[in-house]
């Protein structure tokens, strides 16, 4: 399957089951890049523990989620980081060509999951959050296997898909879906992001 029919199957899933997996969606090299390049920033201490609720109602609760978090932008210094924000970018672009879903900017960033964390069922689109439309997860776990846990359950009407976060694979999903990161057994890696109906310097507002 070419990118563009992949990309029309992807539509066709975010309306139709919610979401979508997009795998092989970057080669292993870079995988391979981006995992050295995310234990190295988190070595030098640039990684911050991850929090809930935005502003004034931002808290850190361990017993909600464990991962640590760096964001990334356009200032990285890396190249394959500024590829991959090339290539969010054209997919934001080319789902507003056929869905119009107002898409206007994305904001993303590293997660590491240590051994033994999760993230409990919730929402990324909220009442502080209302400008995420779709979040992806860009999962970069090498040799993952089954048991090794923190996978991504989706509640669905009616049933729950469970998502294996498997090296390269990208997943999307509507934001306003209920999901949750399974009890990771080991240290787990992704980059996770949302496409917004907002520019980014404006999410503060309604
Ligand atoms: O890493 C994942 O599979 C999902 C992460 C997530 O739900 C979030 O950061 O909001
Ligand atoms: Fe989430």
């Amino acid at each position: 399957m070419n990118s563009s029919e992949k990309l029309s199957l992807a539509i066709d899933q975010l309306s139709d089951a919610g979401y979508f997996i997009w795998d092989d969606f970057i080669p292993n090299e870079d995988v391979k890049e981006l995992v050295s390049i995310a234990d190295e920033a988190s070595n030098t201490g640039d990684f911050k523990k991850a929090g809930i609720g935005k502003q004034a109602l931002f808290q850190l609760d361990k017993s909600i989620r464990g991962d640590y978090i760096q964001w990334l932008d356009r200032n990285n210094e890396n190249a394959v980081v500024l590829k991959l924000l090339d290539e969010i970018e054209r997919l934001k672009t080319r789902l507003n060509e056929t869905c119009y879903l107002g898409l206007r900017d994305f904001e993303t960033h590293f997660a590491i999951y240590p051994e033994n964390t999760f993230y409990k069922r919730h929402v990324d689109r909220f009442q502080q959050n209302a400008h995420r439309v779709i979040s992806f997860v860009l999962y970069l776990n090498r040799n993952w296997q089954e048991g090794d846990g923190g996978e991504l359950a989706i509640y669905l009407d009616g049933k729950t898909e469970v998502i294996q976060p498997l090296a390269g694979r990208l997943l999307l999903f509507r934001s306003e879906l209920e999901h949750e990161v399974l009890m990771s057994y080991k240290k787990r890696y992704s980059i996770t992001g949302w496409m917004l109906d907002k520019d980014m310097s404006l999410t503060f507002l309604p």
